[in-house]
């Protein structure tokens, strides 16, 4: 197999490290990373400067953009072949329900799939990557399992693994995403030169861990695997929305 790993903790990142080591038995192994930690990047794209990629002593290589900028890079411009699977992570925290939608990890395997190349995203749900070692041969088992019984090209997979040494980890669950309760309210101080500042807040806790969703497996020592699609049409709401617009006075 012939692979892109990439991240959003930056190419420093014990993560990604760990995910590189365990993924290089499995075939050619290409690394791009951002130079910076990137995480809650999202999908963002750096149109308004250029990007400059180099190399690392461990052959790294990583440039200073964001982790989308990163796999675009690699696939349009790097490359000199399309890989079987792009790789993001391993992420340093949870990429659950709508973390996905501000997850650089998650992103970077986004850009992948928009490429059409197969695509994962790999998060340790706790920070401090006390059981990565653990996490990295999930990573290893999964990719392997994707040789082995590759899925279509528009395929894009969001794994969140428990932090848990490997032997007490549960079965792998399909899942679907929960949902969060919205973010804490920004933490206000004040800088040396009396002006505000703002750290954004906490996460929100889970509002819909219901079973079947990547909280309640992760809550029960399962690995999560939960497939993304990208259409974001609010489809329910068409027809109340033609209504609305049909429901304009004199309108044309
Ligand atoms: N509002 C907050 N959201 C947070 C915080 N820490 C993490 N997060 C969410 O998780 C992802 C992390 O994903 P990454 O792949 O970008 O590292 C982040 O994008 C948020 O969605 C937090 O302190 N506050």
């Amino acid at each position: 197999m012939r692979l892109l790993l990439s991240n959003d903790d930056g190419y420093l990142a014990p993560g990604l490290a760990a995910l590189h080591q365990a993924l290089r038995p499995l075939g050619e192994v290409t690394v791009v990373g951002p130079e910076q930690n990137c995480s809650g990047a999202s999908n963002s794209l750096t149109l308004w400067r250029p990007l400059s990629v180099y190399t690392a002593a461990n052959g790294f290589h990583y440039l200073n953009g964001t982790p989308t900028d990163c796999v675009h890079v690699a696939l349009t411009g790097m490359l000199d072949h399309r890989p079987d699977l792009v790789v993001s992570g391993i992420n340093n925290g949870q990429n659950m329900g709508d973390d996905t939608l501000y997850s650089g990890t998650v992103a970077a395997a986004t850009e992948g799939f928009l490429f059409g190349v197969p695509s994962i995203a790999f998060s340790l749900v706790e920070k401090n990557w006390a059981h990565l070692d653990a996490a990295a041969r999930v990573a290893a088992d999964i990719v392997e399992h994707f040789a082995r019984r590759p899925l279509p090209a528009h395929t894009l997979l969001n794994v969140n693994i428990p932090n848990l040494p490997y032997e007490a980890l549960g079965e792998w669950r399909v899942t679907r995403l929960g949902k969060r309760h919205p973010s804490q309210p920004v933490i206000r101080q004040t800088n040396p030169r009396g002006e505000d500042i703002y750290w954004i807040g906490a996460a929100g806790e889970a509002f819909d861990a219901s079973e079947g969703t990547d909280f309640h497996a992760i809550a029960h020592g399962c690995v999560s695997i939960t497939p993304l699609q990208l259409d974001l049409t609010h489809t329910q709401m068409l027809p109340t929305l033609r209504e609305w617009v049909h429901g304009r006075r004199g309108g044309p």
